[in-house]
């Protein structure tokens, strides 16, 4: 579902990301791990056209996203860094807008759906300017899935959340790959990644150090922290 090879972003003098190669398969979860400002963001930006790499390839669902950044946007459902719902709009008609756009059907039908599974019914009403943070991300975080797509690209999905829509996040993300779905997501919250992830990558100063499943690191005695704090500090560049 995903081939990245080579990927480079520079910003200036600042390489956010360096030659970071990685794939992901049909059915995974995925989750990029790194300290702040490692690339995780860059990463998604141009997994999903949202920027143009410096060099390398990203495919996605056999699409290239630098060649064919709309076509990406069109199948994948995206969550991107730290979105907000325009400010003008209800919760219902925002949801309604995003399905318009998507050329969606049963549009009642899908929007009822996220307001039971995330608990914000009785906000659909409030405009989003006036919603808190936690049901501003769940309202982003249903607009991603309102198509229901076979790959979600998303980063930082479960920040703001309380901890029983976190749960209830994490278990729909868990059952969505289990139904052939396809995960990548963006994390620094390493007990999210352990506790839904099937396979993690670490990225620090744009290079991707590690790229393997959680449970050969849980079965080879390890766990995720002291496994992620080692590798970020033993990184020594070269
Ligand atoms: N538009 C930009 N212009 C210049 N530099 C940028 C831009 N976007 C990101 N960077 C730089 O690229 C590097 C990687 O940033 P990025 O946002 O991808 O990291 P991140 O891992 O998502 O960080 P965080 O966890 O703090 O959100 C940082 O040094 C950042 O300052």
């Amino acid at each position: 579902m995903i081939e990245a090879e080579s990927l480079t972003k520079n910003y200036g003098s600042v390489t956010a990301v360096n030659r970071v190669s990685l794939s992901v398969a049909e059915g995974e979860l995925f989750g990029l791990l790194g300290p702040n400002g490692s690339g995780k963001t860059t990463m998604i930006r141009m997994l999903t056209g949202q920027v143009r790499p410096t060099a390398g390839t990203a495919r996605v669902m056999g699409l290239d996203a630098a060649e064919d950044p709309i076509g990406v946007r069109r199948l994948v459902g995206i969550i991107p860094e730290q979105e907000t719902p325009p400010s003008f709009l209800t919760a219902e008609e925002y949801l309604h807008f995003v399905a318009g756009i998507r050329n969606l059907d049963r549009v009642r039908e899908r929007c009822d759906r996220w307001f039971d599974l995330l608990e914000f019914r009785d906000k659909k009403d409030v405009l989003c300017k006036d919603l808190s943070r936690g049901t501003r991300q769940k309202l982003i975080f249903s607009q991603a899935f309102l198509h229901e797509p076979r790959l979600a690209i998303i980063d930082e999905p479960l920040i703001n959340l309380d901890p029983i829509v976190q749960r209830t996040v994490k278990d729909f993300l868990q059952e969505y790959v289990r139904d052939g779905g396809t995960v990548f997501l963006s994390t620094h919250i390493l007990e999210i990644a352990e506790e839904i992830c099937d396979r993690i990558g670490v990225i620090h100063n744009g290079r991707l150090l590690y790229a393997g499943f959680v449970e050969d690191l849980v079965r080879s005695g390890h766990s995720l922290e002291p496994f992620f704090l080692d590798l970020v500090r033993g990184d020594t560049g070269a």
